[in-house]
């Protein structure tokens, strides 16, 4: 049985607003193996952000507060680490792709500086290695012309092209594992699927454990053994896709699976009618032999029907 890479345990994030205590993470456990996919879906303002950035320790305002619960990972608690240690394995051994980062790249600087940079800040390695590891990790994400690409600015590139430069500035420290914050919104459905394909083949060729974030439950059938659904805070359910996506225990997780965009159809499944299609559009692109459970079956943790 696989290793736990990551095991999120009881975990609470409040931010003390103007308008009174929010708590955005309300008691979230999650699990994911060395080498597994964890599907995180919920449907806006549900806390899957939060929840990201609470493990990666970048809140990054004083007004929040994790105020219960451990992040092991690899058997340390993230939480209890000094922000040196957590610096030093940003980047490293822990990867992120932040939602609405695409505009994240500086429009005035070419691609291959600020690659660099980030390289060098999480690796603390020579500007001729980071160049190497720039070139290689671009290489990895399928980038068409490294080399070239290094020298354009951004705006020269397309969304997809954007994306994957930020995928490949995540993976450059080659981490075990990647948590990608709603990688494929603001791509168009072309786009999305070849995101979505290369986080699977980054998974089956380097064996990177990923934390996918989404509100899409395609994107869950297409890439993720496991699926935790949160809702105000709490994880509602949880369990393997092939579980939660053919029987769900919680009314919340179907009516999150009748917005499944059709990202995967065969031309043959397209041509069923629209009302016929949909257990196979959510069927997980990983057989259920082979989708080893993380997470203790189908459980309702917080919430009823
Ligand atoms: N800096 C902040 N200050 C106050 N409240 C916040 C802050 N960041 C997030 N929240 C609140 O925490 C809750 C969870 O937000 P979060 O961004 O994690 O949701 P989400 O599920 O990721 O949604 P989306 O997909 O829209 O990003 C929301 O109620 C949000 O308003």
């Amino acid at each position: 049985m696989a290793q736990t890479l990551l095991d999120v345990q009881g975990l609470q994030t409040h931010f003390h607003t103007d308008g009174g205590l929010v708590k955005a993470v309300d008691g979230v456990d999650l699990k994911i193996e060395a080498g597994g996919i964890l599907g995180l879906v919920g449907e806006s303002g549900s806390g899957k952000s939060v929840t990201g950035l609470t493990i990666m320790r970048l809140l990054g305002t004083k007004r929040a507060r994790v105020a219960g619960g451990r992040v092991l990972f690899k058997g340390r608690d993230l939480l209890t680490l000094s922000d040196r240690e957590v610096q030093a394995l940003r980047g490293s051994e822990i990867g992120m792709v932040f939602q609405g980062a695409l505009t994240g790249l500086d429009p005035s600087f070419r691609v291959g500086s600020q690659m660099i940079e980030v390289i060098r800040r999480h690796q603390g390695v020579s500007k001729i290695e980071a160049h190497r590891l720039a070139l290689e990790s671009l290489d990895l994400v399928g980038m068409p012309d490294p080399e070239r690409k290094l020298r354009s600015y951004s705006h020269e590139l397309s969304g997809g092209q954007r994306q994957r430069v930020l995928i490949a500035m995540a993976l450059s420290g080659k981490p075990d594992l990647l948590i990608a914050d709603e990688p494929t919104t603001a791509l168009d459905a072309t786009v999305q699927k070849q995101i979505v394909d290369l986080l699977i083949d980054i998974n089956r060729t380097l064996g990177t454990a990923i934390l996918m974030v989404t509100h899409d439950f395609g994107v869950v059938a297409r890439m993720c053994r496991t699926v935790a659904v949160m809702r105000h805070g709490r994880v509602v359910e949880q369990g393997t896709v092939n579980d939660v996506l053919t029987n769900p225990q919680h009314v919340y997780t179907e009516s999150l699976m009748k917005a499944v965009p059709r990202l995967h159809l065969t031309d043959e499944e397209r041509s069923v009618p629209r009302s016929e299609r949909r257990l196979f559009e959510l069927r997980p692109a990983v057989p259920p032999e082979a989708a080893t459970a993380t997470t203790p079956g189908k459980e309702t943790v917080h919430a009823g029907k």
